[in-house]
This record gives structure tokens, sequence and C-alpha cells, in this order.
């Protein structure tokens, strides 16, 4: 199970979305688990955190400095502490790793050999030295956007309080790796700073930091970092309670506590809108709206891409999550409809697997019977090669979801024409224009597409969501 699917187990089914730190700190060591043995009082002290907290928190977070700072005996303890953690609840490496010449094999060795779910990272050397952990697709990584340390305002909040550093962190992050795959981290008694960067990153989850040094202060900064539908903010345990004997109950009046604010929230929330894109609504253009939805959602990815045929492409569709995100999934309906409603059909057939759902959606929408031809066909029961009822003769839309050679669309179309249904019209929701569709001419068939790959690019390249490099890096393909 990757990161953020244990991470939402966790969070829905012990009810939480307090974390613990698990920091061996010797000056902070309750009276009780003091002994001769430094090490053997901190593992008595993590072991019992441990096992108070288990069922009613989503998430541990150990500090490495803290491990590190006890020398080879601290990597022991850090060791035994990763092994007694409970197998389905995700431990977030709090590293804040920056050197970028260490990365990969720091990468490897947390994630492969240690086996943490995810690490916090320093954001100042930038994608190179983030790239080599988001190669890891179960882990995740979280960005350092800005801690509470007064000293550090003056770097933070540069170059004025407008626009300040760390929402360019923010921003520039976000290009760097999907919702599921990297979440920031805000250090902050001030909920406007957590509310500037829900704003920009409403579909982050963000672990959030010093809460506490601001006594009162739950509420405001809840209210300022949830998402809309009550959760996506990580809070952590306060480290004065873990100290406590009766720490159990602590956590869950806390726990309590947060989830009345998060239930009046859920409430509160009047649709099933998730957040709203950052371009002008006076200027709404519905393309570039999906657009930079679908890659909030992490249906279009950048990095380097091997394709069926072996070829490399700068970036990735992976238009299946949409069903996921019905709010999303209802705009792409709305705009292979635009199309289709022009066409003259007796039947829809959608491509399996991807566009299945879709093709389902728009079945429903349009009144309209749905089949599909079978990708591979059962050597039992009917053997069918295409699912679903029809006469030969009838004509038929074929609905896909992206086409880069179309040569999956056509084998499905050539099925339906070898059972006599004739195929006019080809509507896919993007086409990576590489002549494919007049190939798909040359053999008899109208392909038409709601989006093209240029015009994807070229709006998350103008809205900040991709940097140049990756621009270039598309345009050079
Ligand atoms: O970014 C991508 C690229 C490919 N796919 C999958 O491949 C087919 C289209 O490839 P053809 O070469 O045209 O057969 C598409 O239907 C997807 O299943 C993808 O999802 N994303």
């Amino acid at each position: 199970m990757n990161f953020f699917d244990k991470l939402n187990t966790n969070i829905s089914q012990n009810q939480s979305l307090l974390f613990v730190g698990l920091d061996p700190n010797p000056e902070m060591i309750p009276a009780r688990y003091q002994s001769s043995d430094i090490i053997a009082g901190l593992e008595n002290w993590l072991q019992f955190i441990i096992a108070e907290t288990a069922d009613f928190i989503c998430a541990y977070k150990p500090t490495l400095g803290f491990y590190e700072a006890l020398g080879v005996p601290g990597l022991e303890l850090l060791f035994k502490t990763l092994a007694s953690i409970p197998n389905h609840i995700p431990i977030i490496l709090d590293a804040k790793h920056s050197d970028l010449n260490t990365s990969s094999i720091f990468a490897r060795t947390v994630f492969t050999e240690w086996r943490v779910d995810a690490i916090t990272l320093s954001p100042y050397t930038g994608q190179d030295h983030v790239a080599p952990f988001l190669v890891y697709p179960d882990q995740a990584v979280f960005i350092l956007c800005c801690t509470s340390n007064p000293g550090a305002a003056i770097l933070q909040q540069f170059p004025h309080q407008k626009s300040p550093f760390y929402l360019q962190v923010v921003q520039e992050s976000k290009t760097w790796g999907t919702p599921e795959q990297l979440g920031l981290e805000v250090g902050t008694t001030d909920a406007d700073i957590l509310k500037s960067i829900r704003l920009i990153a409403p579909e982050r989850i963000i672990i959030a930091r010093s809460i506490w040094a601001e006594e009162g202060n739950l509420k405001k900064i809840l209210a300022a970092g949830l998402n809309g539908n009550g959760d996506g903010l990580l809070i952590p345990v306060p480290q004065d309670m873990l100290g406590n004997a009766d720490l159990s109950q602590q956590i869950q009046l806390l726990r309590t506590e947060i989830n009345q604010f998060r239930s009046e929230i859920i409430h509160d929330a009047s649709t099933c809108e998730v957040w709203l894109p950052d371009i002008s609504v006076k200027d709404k253009q519905p393309h570039q709206d999906l657009i930079l939805q679908l890659y909030d959602i992490g249906c279009i990815m950048f990095g380097e891409f091997v394709q069926a045929s072996g070829a490399t492409f700068p970036y990735y569709i992976d238009l299946r999550k949409i069903i996921s995100n019905p709010q999303v999934f209802n705009q792409v309906l709305s705009a292979y409809e635009e199309i289709l409603k022009n066409l003259t059909f007796d039947r829809l057939a959608g491509i399996p697997y991807g566009s299945l759902p879709t093709a389902t959606g728009l079945s429903l929408r349009l009144h309209c019977p749905m089949i599909f031809p079978r990708k591979e066909v059962k050597a039992h029961g009917t053997r069918k090669v295409i699912e679903g009822n029809f006469y030969p003769g009838e004509t038929v839309a074929v609905v896909d979801d992206i086409l880069i050679s179309g040569k999956s669309v056509m084998e499905g179309a050539e099925k339906l024409r070898s059972a006599g249904l004739k195929i006019n019209d080809i509507v896919v929701f993007i086409d990576h224009e590489q002549g494919v569709k007049d190939r798909l001419s040359q053999n008899g068939y109208c392909a038409h597409s709601v989006l093209t790959i240029s015009e994807i690019v070229t709006t998350l390249h103008q809205a900040g969501r991709i940097n140049d490099a990756q621009f270039l890096a598309f345009q050079e393909s």
C-alpha cells in the first residue's frame, strides 16, 4: 500500500489527524524513565509512547537528528523504534534532508532498508534533490515550506510579506510531485500563514508544526489548514503531553476536540467541490480550469516515462484517476459530451480498461446503450469478443482516453468492425499530436479530441504548475 493510502486508512480507522513525534530527546525524558543507562531509559519511554498512542493517531514521525546525536547506540535505537511501530501505521522520517550529493543513496537507504513511508526534505536544493526520493512510487516526501523560528522570518518573508518566499516554495514544489507523493511541512503559530498556503495548495497534505507554542490557537489553525473535506492537515501531539502517564486518555480528548471541529467543517461544506483552481473566475475558461484540476489531482505527471512503444516521453497522463474525483470526472464527461452531441451513432463503445468508466458515464448521460470490445478473450464462459448487446450494421462512436500511437484504439475499433459494426468517429480526451489523427483517418476513422498535449503543457506552464525546464523538455521532445 502506498503512503497516501496507508495514511488515509489510518486517519479513517483511528478517526485521527494526530501524529506523534518519536524523539529520544534526553532533555524531555520523564523522570520515571531516567536511568544510568540513558539509551535504555529513552527506549522504554518510546515503547510506552507507541503502546499508548497506536490506536489514536494516524502516523509516527521520528526525528533523525535526535537518534544521530546519540551516536551508534542512537541509530540502533532508531532501528528498534522503527521495528516496533505496527506495520499499518505510516512512518514519516523527519530528516529535513538537504544534500543533493547524497539524495539518491539516502533515498534508497531510508525507503528500501529502513522502510519508512515518507521523509521530510528541505527545498533549497530544488527539484534535482527531491526527484531521487520520488522514484519510489509507494513513498512520499514532505517539503519544508516555513518554520516558526523567528530568525528564519527574514528569509521566509523575502522579498515582502505580500509575496513571501515560502509561498514560492509551495508553488514550485507542487510542480515536483503529485499530491499523493508530495506534501508540505508548515511550522507556524500564525493561522494566516497556514491559510495562505492552503489557498494555493488545496490538494496537498500539510504537516503542521509548532502550533502549540501559542495557547488557544487550535481552532484557528484547524480552520486555516483543513481542506474542504475536513482533512489534509496532520496535527502534532504536543511534545509535553508525551511525558504524561495518562497519555492515551489525553490524546483521546484532543482527538475528540479536533474531530468535533472537523465535523463542523464537513457539515458546512455544501458542495462536493474539493477546491477551486487558482485562475481568474472573470475570464473562466473551462478547458484551462480542467487542465489545472487534472494536474492537481495527479492525472498529468512530468518526468521520464517509457511508453509501450519503448519511446521516452517527458510526461505521462493517467486519466484512470478521475473516477476518484467525481467533481473532475463530471467535467471530463461534459467535455466529451460537447463533441459527441454533434455526432450520429447508435451505441457508444469504451476501450478497456481506462475508458470504461468514461464510456459508462457518457452512456448514462446521453441515454445511449454501451458496448465494449474485450482486451483479451476468455477461454471459458461465452468467449465473447464484444460485451453488451448490439445489432450488426449499427453505428458505434468509440470513446478512449489518450491517443499516442493510436494502436490500442484501432485494435478495439477493428474488433467492433469485424462484428459488423460501423465505426466513423473516435472521441478521445487527449491527442498526443504526432500525426496519429491522420493515421486514423487513413483507416477510415474520424478522430476528435477534447484537448491537445501542447494545449495542456502551455496552460500548466502559464499557470506556474510546471517550470521552464519541464516546458522546454516537452518542446524538445
Ligand atoms: O501518457 C500516457 C500514454 C499512454 N497511455 C495508455 O496508452 C494508450 C494509448 O497509447 P496508444 O499508443 O495510442 O495505443 C492509452 O489508451 C492508455 O491506456 C496512458 O494512459 N497515458
